[in-house]
């Protein structure tokens, strides 16, 4: 299995290429559903080998040229389609013999029991098939902002994306996250500006915001035949081809194709002229080698440029991501797919356009078909798969062959770590930028049904853990308690019913309550001494040392040492001081939460002859606990991005409402019909939020969260926080 697609490592750690980790019981729970469909028919087309696991006739399959080969993800805002228009991309290809809806929840992508249920996409799922010859894997990623993490962990492995668009709404809060995402993993992208059939939709608005929102160049490769319900086909602007779909064709497999001709479309024939003029001085501008060639042989008559030459240069520049093809369609309505895919296959690149190292080894493989897994011997690069039984690897990990390379790489990251600052180094080109992992900022704790079962919750949750980074548990070190930390209520909701169906454990949680942080606002200092005989060994260390509050924002404390202290410290010394610093931090002296925002000097310090690095840490991390205490505090709370979209009709009950909520309005936009509200809210007068928008707007508006920043409680709400604390305890 040499040719495995591996990459080397992060700047941080080594870590793998993980499409995947799955624990046995997801796997022995998802074949079992594999035979639930072909029981009860879900139908798949007869894909050689799928069913009945023949690995001869898969190895023709999972073996084309690499150049023939698309790694791709679907990314978006929450609802603009992605899942609907990837069951149009595997009807059309053939993975599939009928059409999945959403709405019914029969769809081949969201195939965990929640995302069924909720009509929504929470883990991401990878599929593959054929196109015209080509061999697309493909990855349908989330779009609610409590699974970023989720959608981080797919843009790694990929070569290129779609981004679709809901065309009514343009760029919405989620896309722009998702974009930047897209940005730092350097991923081409192209345009797919989808639900051009609804009421309100406007092509023109939508690729506006893409300009001036993500500040992207579109190139604009298809025109709309109407818009809203008048919505019935393509101009391809490069072939100067209109595509008009079958009214009566049920499931939008007939269309034709037919060049655009004086003299029945002399309108259409001009506007799409002057777009396709438009779009070969547009990419002359951006490629060098086109722009030679068109005003070379072609300075004449454009009309004359063939399209492949066309095509040839807007894949260049889609892969230099200097501009991003758009295209439209309604994937509900069956219109614009078929060419969205020809697209994929032309513009996007292929594995091997992109600077990868490539090498492992693994003992088992799998080959992903959504919730099926089949396996196979082998696989070449530029392929994704799955693999299983690994213990100790997590999400965001990538694998390499032995421990020395793990140790050379290691090496190699902190070196190219120092020089950093270095444009385009090696690691630059080597290296995948590494899963940042989001800030977890509700929590609330979790019960097992006995305590007998508390072994089998502490399984379920490590093996939640591995496969999802931003879920974070830890123990109350006062009550015992087990407490589950999450992005959103609905990830924590999500995560218990995980619990519930795959490990069979019907547990409790505590009321959900919103992460605070805690900080300092003066200088403060403190001296301890720790003075401990284990045995025949002395341990004595004092400490003086000076907290004190920092301007910037910094998770971690800024320590800095006094020259004298400096001086002579050894390495294990100051690494000891350091860990006790980071757990003094990590509690604290208000309510308990992470201490940030603070500098630290080490003023004097005393190390007796023989003291352990345990007793130097113990001693450092009680004297800031008391400098902490002496201090004046104060408690952030997390400030949320909120963006809430509803028809103007609503507009007042919701702005009455946010002021209720402490709400910052920093903006209100007119969307088509729509009015938007964009501003910033705390988090802790959010929770439930959905529920109250749904019966203010009959269900009419939706909305979008995202963490902004920590920020000072006023006096008053903090005194409120603090005495309904201190009645629970
Ligand atoms: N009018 C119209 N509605 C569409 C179109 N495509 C999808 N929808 C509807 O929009 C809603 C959301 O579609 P999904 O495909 O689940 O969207 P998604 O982006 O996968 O959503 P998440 O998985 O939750 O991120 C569903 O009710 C679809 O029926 C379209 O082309 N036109």
């Amino acid at each position: 299995m040499s040719n495995l697609r591996i990459f080397a490592m992060n700047h941080k750690k080594i870590s793998s290429l993980h499409i995947n980790n799955m624990c046995s019981s997801k796997i022995r729970a998802s074949l079992k559903r594999l035979r639930l469909h072909v029981l009860l028919g879900r139908n798949y087309s007869s894909l050689p080998g799928l069913i009945g696991n023949d690995i001869k006739s898969l190895h023709s399959i999972i073996n084309p040229p690499i150049a023939k080969i698309r790694n791709i993800g679907i990314m978006a805002h929450i609802d603009a389609g992605k899942t609907t228009t990837t069951e149009r991309i595997l009807y059309y290809s053939g993975y599939t013999r009928s059409l999945g809806d959403v709405d019914d929840g029969d769809t081949v992508t969201d195939f965990m029991a929640q995302e069924r249920e909720r009509g929504i996409t929470i883990q991401s799922a990878a599929v593959t098939f054929d196109w015209k010859g080509y061999r697309i894997n493909l990855i349908d990623t989330p779009g609610h902002v409590d699974f970023t993490l989720e959608v981080e962990r797919c843009l790694r492995v990929l070569d290129g994306a779609v981004a679709v668009f809901d065309a009514s709404a343009g760029v919405e809060a989620q896309t722009l996250t998702v974009w930047r995402q897209a940005d730092k993993h350097k991923i081409p992208r192209i345009c797919f500006l989808n639900k051009m059939d609804k009421i309100g939709a406007s092509f023109n608005y939508a690729v506006e915001s893409i300009r001036e929102k993500l500040k992207a160049k579109p190139l604009l490769l298809q025109l709309p035949i109407g818009e809203g319900k008048t919505f019935k086909g393509v101009v391809d602007v490069v072939s100067k081809e209109k595509l008009l779909w079958n009214p009566n064709s049920d499931d939008g497999k007939d269309f034709e194709r037919k060049p655009l001709l004086e003299m029945s479309d002399p309108e259409l024939l001009k506007e799409i002229t002057e777009a396709r003029n438009a779009l070969i001085e547009q990419v002359a501008d951006l490629d060098d080698e086109f722009a030679d060639l068109v005003l070379g042989e072609f300075s004449e008559n454009f009309d004359l440029l063939p399209a492949e030459k066309l095509q040839t240069a807007v894949h260049r520049v889609t892969l230099a991501q200097t501009a991003v093809p758009v295209l439209c369609g309604s994937a509900l309505k069956n219109k614009g797919v078929q060419p969205l895919l020809d697209a994929i296959t032309m513009y996007l690149p292929s594995p091997e356009e992109r600077n990868y190292e490539f090498l492992e080894r693994i003992s088992r493989l799998l080959l992903p078909f959504a919730d099926h897994h089949v396996e196979i011997p082998s696989l070449t690069a530029g392929n994704i798969a799955l693999t299983v039984g690994l213990k100790h690897t997590a999400t965001g990990d990538t694998i390499v062959s032995s421990k020395s390379s793990a140790l050379a790489a290691c090496r190699r990251a902190e070196r190219e770590g120092e020089k950093k600052h270095r444009q385009n180094s090696e690691a630059e080109r080597l290296l995948l930028a590494g899963v940042e992992i989001p800030e977890p900022v509700f929590f609330c704790t979790i019960e097992p049904p006995s305590m007998a079962k508390q072994p089998d919750l502490d399984h379920a949750l490590k093996c939640l853990q591995r496969e999802d980074p931003s879920l974070k548990v830890k123990l109350d070190p006062d009550s015992g308690q087990t407490i589950l930390c999450g992005m959103g209520e609905l990830h924590i909701e999500i995560i218990h019913d995980r619990i519930k169906r795959e490990y069979g454990l019907e547990t409790y949680l505590g009321p959900l309550q919103v992460a605070y942080r805690e900080t300092i606002l003066n200088s403060v200092r403190a001296t301890d001494t720790l003075d401990r005989t284990l045995g025949d060994r002395r341990h004595l260390v004092t400490v003086e040392l000076e907290a004190k509050s920092l301007e910037t924002s910094s998770l971690l404390p800024v320590i800095e040492y006094a020259a004298s202290v400096a001086e002579d410290l050894s390495q294990a010394s100051r690494e000891a001081i350091e860990n006790g610093l980071h757990s003094a931090c990590l509690q604290g002296p208000l309510l308990g939460f992470p201490i940030q925002d603070v500098a630290i000097t080490l003023h004097s310090l005393v190390i007796h002859p023989g003291t352990s690095t345990t007793m130097i840490s113990a001693c450092v991390s009680r004297c800031l606990q008391k400098a902490l205490k002496k201090a004046d505090k104060q408690i952030l709370e997390p400030l949320m991005n909120l963006e809430v979209t509803m028809t103007r009709d609503y507009l007042s009950p919701v702005l009455a409402d946010l002021a209720q909520r402490r709400g910052n309005i920093q903006e209100i936009q007119t969307r088509q019909d729509n009015k938007v509200i964009i501003g910033f809210v705390p988090l802790a007068e959010i929770m439930g939020y959905s529920t109250v928008l749904r019966t203010l707007t009959s269900g009419s508006a939706t909305f979008a969260l995202e963490l902004s920043n920590y920020q000072a409680m006023n006096p008053q709400d903090q005194s409120t926080l603090l005495s309904q604390r201190s009645g629970l305890s």
